[in-house]
């Protein structure tokens, strides 16, 4: 395998570095950091001269001297059985196992190897080149940033979605019904003219719970002017609670019969009160001198413009308190179930070596390709990164340009495609070209030139040329020789996951194998700490299949896995597929499988591009669908995260639909609910009931025009459930300027019976069904595997050791990574006496340290043997 990882690298053009090349392109690092990070495999020719700067050309690095040195320091370093058998122990396995041969500093784990030659080209790059900031002027040129607000939001408010029809009632325009809730302060005169004392209000507040399953609650909107008091009697009292003569009395069962009774106890009550309020309102002088009346006609026109103007203020801090910056701050509040959420969105505590690569690149300003595999928190660092950089740049948010390889990856992180931020449209003109190009769009060049730290996302599936396009596009637009001109890149991924999509008869190229890759990166990290699986034996396994190489121990284990899953509370597995073509067909069969009514929730789009096919362009790789249409019994996924036990991925079933207040209301009476639904009745006897509570409670919610959301039932991994109220949360594709090119407002939810490998790409799902069977791309079977977080969440169909493939290319790579005489050492310190309680420890503390899980010796002899 390496002897065919060198010839290949062997083909390409290699050249022992020469001092000169060093001369004209020493790294940003300081020297130190390049003692200490930099490696021979990343000794890199560059372009002598000006002209070979704008098109790129830079001489692939040889990597064989590396892999020399690799080959035979592993013989030497491992040679004795019973160390390598404690350098498997100390790794994660695959290659990642030879995190043994990693530069460790602390639990800080550099992939790149310490033997750069960095003292002279640092020296010299002190004294040749300029700093980055020095180009900063060249931003106050032409600078034509738009106003970045959102122009797109309202006039996306029309696609409000269509409410049924109502019988029974006045059709509704529907035109006139507003997606967004009402705040308080807009009607104010109409509510107080309505002089409902507090009783009142609270009846009002009772939403309509659709207990037919079959029916979809019915609004209407409020009356446009103020009303005289509504006698709000159930149809078969007077306003005294006696018996109407007209209504018959349905014999109901004995419980339904005390849920009706108290009902109409608290109604009863209601109309006397409102009967004396009236009394006393009728005999009162209008009270000029008396500003604090609670009645709007017993006041001056500007007592009431000052108690709008409090309601409004007092309804602003509301909504801060409710947002508490997180989203919108919709869904939020509207969990119920185990428990309340208090507060923000629980914050992940970043590991050490995750801490160490934020250090990094926020205070040492290095360019850094931090890199492991699923599941070591590479999405959550990379969060965390681009938190902390737009705080570092809060006045020139500009500054930092979040983008990835695809749309989806993009829209995950709040960044655009690379193309996007690069303004190369497809990008497939040489470089001078592209330039030009660049030259000609303002917006474009002006990212190009504020940009000051690039972070690009799922680099797998960036490709190499497109890379090196970018590099060079980047130094000659910005006149600056440095690599990617003196742009700061972050660059996170796993090469062993989803490959780049090459141009059709074309091969892959990979971004690591472009020329500039490691001109460009100053420090590799690997993360070696698995957060996903917590089970050191799972880990292991999936590791091996990370790498394509399986035992035969771990072909049992997943053979093990094709029996359905244990789990009690109905919700199935998500099915993961390699084509959306699949999906869609599994999903849209159970959807019809079930009975009631479909609630179909529309995306609000917005933006500042105006054009909609292009804005739709962009947004259909936004997770969050332009329509979706749910079911009550729907199996839906959570696309959001929302606390810490809500997250990304948390799967549920719809139970319901429901406004906020009906969503209250039901949750402090959800015992009375929930004895209509339970009681052993007979169907005709659950329907009347079920109506006879529904027209008790629609008669409260006249007037009332919010808007009904999905109810979900998800379960939590510690085997309870909560319910949320799925409100609107928005995505954005944002521009590093701040400008919100496109905005999606929708419920999020996805359909989860099934999903793409695509969309599965960094996701954390709890039940995860593959059908290997389908599987025909290298990677692919790895990433849809590793969604899982224990073997008892996952099925798997049609194994196939065959399946299990990785590219060679890919292997290659990350074997240059490590400096084998390095591992030798490490071996020896953590040799053979390295307790096994280490592993049983992590895996108590709830996390594992990938380097320590690594124990299946057949694995790693079969890898190195
Ligand atoms: N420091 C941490 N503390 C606790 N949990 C963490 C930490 N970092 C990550 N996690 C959790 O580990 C899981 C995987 O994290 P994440 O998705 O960031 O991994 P990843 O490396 O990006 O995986 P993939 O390559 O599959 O996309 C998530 O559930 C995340 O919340």
């Amino acid at each position: 395998m390496l002897a065919k990882a060198v010839q290949e690298h062997d083909g390409a053009p290699t050249h022992k570095a020469p001092t000169l090349s060093q001369t004209l392109f020493p790294s940003s690092s300081p020297l130190s950091a390049h003692n200490a990070f930099r490696s021979p495999s990343q000794q890199t020719y560059r372009p002598t001269s000006r002209s070979q700067l704008g098109s790129a050309n830079v001489l692939k690095p040889s990597v064989s001297a590396a892999l020399n040195a690799h080959r035979s320091g592993r013989s030497a370093g491992v040679s004795n059985p019973l160390k390598r058998t404690a350098a498997q122990a100390n790794s994660m396995g695959g290659l990642l196992s030879k995190q043994d041969s990693i530069v460790r500093a602390g639990n800080f784990i550099d992939l790149t190897q310490s033997t750069y030659g960095g003292d002279r080209v640092g020296k010299l790059h002190d004294a040749v080149y300029f700093d980055e900031n020095d180009f900063d002027d060249d931003v106050d040129l032409d600078f034509d940033a738009e106003d970045p607000t959102i122009k797109g939001h309202l006039s996306a408010a029309k696609t409000e979605p269509t409410l049924p029809a109502v019988s029974h009632f006045p059709p509704i325009n529907q035109q006139g019904i507003s997606s967004q809730p009402f705040p308080w302060s807009s009607s104010p005169l109409q509510r107080k003219s309505m002089a409902q004392p507090a009783s009142i209000e609270k009846a009002a507040a009772l939403p309509v719970l659709d207990l037919t399953h079959t029916e979809t609650p019915q609004y209407l909107p409020e009356p446009p002017v103020a009303r005289p008091i509504k006698r709000r009697t159930l149809p078969w009292l007077d306003i005294d609670g006696q018996e109407a003569t007209s209504e018959p009395r349905r014999e109901l069962p004995a419980h339904v019969q005390k849920i009706i009774d108290r009902k109409k106890a608290n109604q009863i009550n209601r109309q006397r009160d409102t009967r004396q309020d009236l009394d006393i309102e009728a005999f009162t002088p209008l009270p000029k001198d008396e500003p604090n009346s609670p009645y709007p006609w017993n006041k001056t026109a500007s007592a009431v413009k000052e108690e709008q103007k409090n309601l409004r203020k007092a309804n602003v801090g509301k909504k801060i308190v409710k947002n508490n910056g997180v989203g919108n701050g919709t869904a939020k509040d509207s969990i119920a179930g185990t428990k309340k959420r208090n507060g923000d969105v629980a914050g992940v505590f970043l590991s050490e070596e995750q801490q160490k690569v934020l250090k990094m690149v926020v205070e040492g300003q290095k360019s850094v390709f931090f890199t492991g595999s699923a599941g070591t928190g590479k999405s959550v660092l990379l969060r965390q990164i681009i938190a902390t950089l737009r705080k570092k740049h809060s006045r020139e948010p500009d500054r930092v340009a979040v983008t990835a390889s695809t749309g989806l990856a993009a829209c995950n992180v709040g960044g655009v495609t690379l193309h996007s931020f690069g303004g190369i449209g497809l990008g497939k003109e040489a470089i001078p070209d592209l330039v030009r190009k660049i030259k000609r769009n303002a917006k474009a060049k002006q990212r190009w030139l504020r940009t000051k730290v690039l972070i690009i996302d799922e680099i797998s599936m960036v490709d190499g040329d497109l890379f090196d396009k970018l590099e060079g596009i980047a130094r000659s637009v910005r006149n600056n020789g440095r690599p990617f001109g003196g742009i700061q890149v972050v660059i996170t991924g796993d090469f062993f996951q989803l490959p780049p999509v090459p141009d059709y008869g074309k091969v892959a190229k990979f971004a690591f194998d472009a020329a500039t890759w490691n001109t460009s990166i100053d420090h590799t990290i690997g993360l070696t700490q698995v957060f996903r699986q917590k089970d050191p034996v799972f880990a292991n396994v999936l590791n091996e299949m990370r790498l394509g190489k399986l035992t035969p121990k771990s072909i049992n284990i997943f053979r093990s896995l094709d029996r359905p899953l244990g789990f009690t509370d109905n919700l199935e597995a998500t099915e993961l597929f390699p084509t959306r073509q699949e999906v869609e067909n599994a999903n849209n069969l159970r959807m019809r499988n079930l009975a009631g009514n479909p609630q179909e929730f529309r995306a609000i789009d917005g933006g500042s591009i105006t054009d909609v096919a292009m804005r739709g362009k962009l947004l259909s790789s936004c997770m969050a669908p332009p329509s979706i249409t749910l079911k009550k019994g729907s199996q839906v996924m959570l696309i959001k995260n929302i606390d810490e036990t809500l997250v990304n991925g948390s799967l549920g079933k719809v139970v319901g639909f429901m406004d906020e207040r009906m969503f209250d209301y039901y949750h402090q009476n959800e015992e009375e609910f929930q004895a209509v639904e339970t009681m052993d009745l007979g169907d005709e006897e659950l329907n009347r009931s079920r109506k006879r509570l529904r027209e008790m409670i629609s008669k409260d919610l006249i007037g009332d025009t919010s808007r009904v959301w999905p109810l979900v039932r998800f379960a939590i991994a510690d085997g309870s459930s909560r319910d949320l109220l799925c409100q609107n949360e928005s995505w954005k594709i944002e521009l590093p300027n701040g400008e919100v090119q496109a905005s999606r407002s929708q419920v999020p939810l996805i359909l989860a019976w099934a999903l793409s490998i695509h969309k599965a790409q960094g996701q954390t799902l709890e039940r995860v069904k593959v059908d290997l069977g389908r599987i025909f791309e290298k990677g692919q079977a790895y990433v849809a595997l590793s969604r899982a977080t224990c073997q008892e969440g996952l099925q798997i169909l049609r194994f196939d050791p065959k399946k299990v493939m990785a590219h060679e290319k890919v292997r290659s790579f990350y074997e240059s990574l490590y400096n084998v005489d390095q591992a030798s050492k490490v071996v020896a310190a953590a040799s053979p006496s390295k307790p096994q309680t280490t592993l049983a420890k992590n895996y108590e503390q709830g996390s594992m340290q990938g380097a320590e899980a690594f124990e299946d010796e057949d694995a790693l002899q079969q890898m190195y043997g």
